[in-house]
C-alpha cells in the first residue's frame, strides 16, 4: 500500500502545482502527482494543464473521460500521494459480492424492500457466494481471454470444477448426488433452478457473450443427452471426466446446409456391424476448437440419430472467426469416415429428434438467463453515465430523449425477468418429460417474444429482441464512447456487437416464436369456436 496515500494537503498547497514537470490533480478527494505520468497520459499532456484541471479538483472531468476502474489499476494508484484535508473519497468500488445500489441494477428479489414469491433467503445467501467467486475467478480471466481470444484457462475450469459449478450448469439432477455445491453451502437435493438460474445470471454479469460461451457452453448443452440418453458404459466413461473439467464436449447440429431446420443435416451414419461409420461436416459448432467429446446429429436408415464421436482419426476441427472472440471455441468440425461403437448411440436409432428437442428448453432458457443479465447490466451502464456525462452544461439525464430510452430499456428488462421467473418456477415443477411437453412452446416464446408496453404502443417483443433494442438504445446514450473497444462506452460496444448471437444461437427467434405458435396450435381443442 502507498503511505504516503495518508498524508493531508490543503488547497493552498495543492493549487501550486500546475506547470510541467510539477502537476497535481484532485479526483475523489485523492491528490495526484501528474508531474511525471503527464506525457505518458493516453489522453494527452495537454488536457491535463488546463486551468480547470491543473492543481484543481478535476473529479466531474475525469469521471466524464474515464471509468472508476482506471484509477484502481496499480500503476495508476501509485500516482496518489494524499487526500485534500478534510475530506474522504465518496466514490467507491463494489467490494466482490456486493449488491449494486443502482436502480434495476439487480433484479427485484435481490432489491431491499421488495418482495419475491420464487427466492428464498438460501437462494439469497447462494447468490452472494457465486457472485463472490465469479468476480474473483472469473472476471480477471475473461477479460484476459475476450481480448486474446485463448480458450480459459485450466485453472479456472478446475476452480469451477471444484465447487460444482460445471455439473450446476445443467441443472438439478442425479449427477449433482454427492457432490459439495459451493463449497457445502447447499445441499444437492436443496438445488433447483432458481439457483442453476443465479449462477447463468452471474456468469453473464462478468463475462462478455463470448466468454460465456467459452466457459464450458458446449459442454452444458452436449452432456445432457449423455446423462439422459447414454449407455451405462458411455456415461461412466465421459460424465466423470466431463464435471470434473479434465474433458470438453460440444453439441454438434449445425450445418452449412442446415441450422435451425434440423431436418435438413446432412451428416450420415452408416452401420457397419457393431460401429458407424460418420462423415459430414458441422458449421457453428461452440468450444469444437477443443471439445474432446461431440454429441453429434447424424441421418441414418431410419430417421435421425444422435450419437457421440470422441475426438480421434477421421475428426478434425478449424476455428470459425466470428463476430465475438475466438474464446468461444467456435468451429468449423469434419468428420471422415468416422468409426465410432454404436454403443455410442443417444437413444434410439432414429428418434434422435426428441433427444435434441427436448434438450433445446434447457439450453434456450439458459440463453434467456444470461441475455437478461447482460442486458440488465446494460441499463446500469446507461443509468451511470447518463447521470455523469455533463453536456450543454447539464446531465444527459436532464434530457426527456434520454429518460424515454431508459424507460424502454428498464421495462424490457423487467418484463424479459418477469416472464423467465415464472417460467422457471414451472420448471421446478416439472419432471424433465413434462417440461418437453408443456414448456417448449413458453420457453421459445420467451426466448423469442416478450409483449410489452412500449411509450403507450403494445407491440411485440423479445429476450433476443429486447437485447437487441436495448443494445442499440444504449449506443445512442453513449454515442462515439459506444463504437470503441477501450474506454468508456467498452461494455456497450462489445453488447451491441454481440447481442445478435442471443437471437441465433439454440435456435433462431423466428422459428422459435413459430415453435411456440405451433406447439400452442397442437393444444387447441377440437371443439372451440367463437
Ligand atoms: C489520475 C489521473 C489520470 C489517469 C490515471 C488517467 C488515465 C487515462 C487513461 C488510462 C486513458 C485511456 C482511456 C481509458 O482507458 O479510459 C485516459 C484517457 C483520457 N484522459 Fe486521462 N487520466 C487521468 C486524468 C485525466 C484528467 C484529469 C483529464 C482531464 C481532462 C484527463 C483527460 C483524458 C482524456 C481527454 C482522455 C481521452 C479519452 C477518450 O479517448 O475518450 N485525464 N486517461
Amino acid at each position: 500500500m502507498n503511505t504516503m496515500a495518508t498524508r493531508e494537503y490543503d488547497w493552498d498547497e495543492i493549487s501550486k502545482h500546475k506547470k510541467k514537470g510539477d502537476l497535481w490533480v484532485v479526483i475523489d478527494a485523492k491528490v495526484f502527482d501528474l508531474s511525471k505520468f503527464a506525457d505518458l497520459h493516453p489522453g494527452g499532456a495537454n488536457v491535463l494543464f488546463t486551468g480547470a484541471v491543473a492543481g484543481k479538483d478535476a473529479t466531474r472531468a475525469f469521471f466524464g473521460l474515464h471509468r472508476h476502474e482506471v484509477l484502481l489499476k496499480p500503476q495508476y494508484k501509485r500516482l496518489q500521494i494524499g487526500n485534500v484535508r478534510g475530506q474522504t473519497e465518496s466514490i467507491k468500488a463494489l467490494a466482490a459480492g456486493e449488491l449494486s445500489n443502482v436502480p434495476y441494477a439487480e433484479p427485484t428479489w435481490l432489491t431491499s424492500g421488495y418482495h419475491t414469491p420464487y427466492y428464498t433467503e438460501k437462494h439469497r445467501e447462494f447468490q452472494k457466494v457465486v457472485r463472490s467467486f465469479f468476480e474473483t475467478v472469473v472476471r480477471p480471466e475473461s477479460v484476459n481471454t475476450e481480448e486474446s481470444g485463448k480458450r480459459i484457462s485450466q485453472t479456472v475450469v478446475d476452480k469451477m470444477a471444484e465447487t460444482n459449478i460445471i455439473a450446476m450448469r445443467l441443472g438439478p439432477g442425479k449427477h449433482l448426488e454427492g457432490c459439495s455445491l459451493m463449497g457445502g453451502i447447499l445441499k444437492p437435493e436443496e438445488f433447483d433452478y432458481f439457483y442453476e438460474a443465479i449462477i447463468h445470471t452471474e456468469l453473464s454479469r462478468v463475462s462478455s457473450r463470448a466468454v460465456v460461451d467459452g466457459l464450458l457452453a458446449g459442454l452444458v448443452i452436449g452432456l445432457p443427452p449423455i446423462l439422459n440418453y447414454g449407455t451405462p458404459e458411455v456415461q461412466r466413461k465421459v460424465v466423470p471426466e466431463a464435471l470434473a473439467g479434465r474433458k470438453y464436449i460440444a453439441l454438434a447440429i449445425s450445418e452449412a446446409f442446415a441450422g435451425s431446420d434440423v431436418g435438413g443435416l446432412q451428416t450420415t451414419a452408416v452401420r457397419d456391424g457393431d460401429h458407424w461409420i460418420v462423415t459430414g461436416t458441422k458449421k457453428w459448432i461452440t468450444n469444437g476448437t477443443f471439445a474432446d467429446y461431440f454429441t453429434t446429429g447424424c441421418k441414418t436408415e431410419t430417421g435421425f440419430t444422435v450419437i457421440l464421436i470422441e475426438r480421434g482419426p477421421g475428426v478434425s476441427t478449424k476455428q470459425i472467426k466470428t463476430a465475438y472472440s475466438s474464446v468461444a471455441g467456435t468451429a468449423f468440425v469434419t468428420f471422415d469416415n468416422v468409426r465410432v461403437p454404436v454403443s455410442n448411440t443417444l437413444g434410439k436409432i432414429g428418434a434422435g429428434m426428441s433427444v435434441i428437442l427436448s434438450n433445446f428448453n434447457h439450453e434456450r432458457w439458459m440463453v434467456t438467463a444470461t441475455s437478461i443479465s447482460a442486458q440488465r447490466l446494460v441499463v446500469e451502464e446507461c443509468l451511470k453515465w447518463a447521470n455523469q456525462r455533463i453536456v450543454f452544461g447539464k446531465p444527459l439525464t436532464s434530457q426527456a430523449v434520454i429518460r424515454a430510452k431508459l424507460a424502454s430499456m428498464i421495462s424490457r428488462v423487467e418484463s424479459c425477468q418477469n416472464w423467465f421467473e415464472s417460467v422457471t418456477y414451472q420448471m421446478n415443477n416439472m419432471t424433465y418429460a413434462q417440461q418437453s411437453d408443456k414448456l417448449a412452446g413458453p420457453i421459445g416464446l420467451l426466448k423469442q417474444c416478450v409483449p410489452i408496453i412500449f411509450v403507450g404502443r403494445s407491440w411485440p417483443r423479445y429476450v433476443s429482441r429486447c437485447g437487441r433494442e436495448s443494445a442499440e438504445d444504449a449506443t445512442q446514450i453513449f454515442g462515439g464512447r459506444a463504437l470503441t473497444t477501450t474506454g468508456m462506452g467498452k461494455f456497450i460496444e462489445n453488447y451491441h456487437r454481440t447481442s445478435g448471437f442471443d437471437a441465433i444461437l439454440a435456435g433462431a427467434e423466428d422459428v422459435l416464436g413459430d415453435l411456440g405458435v405451433r406447439q400452442a396450435l397442437k393444444k387447441m381443442p377440437r371443439d372451440v369456436r367463437l
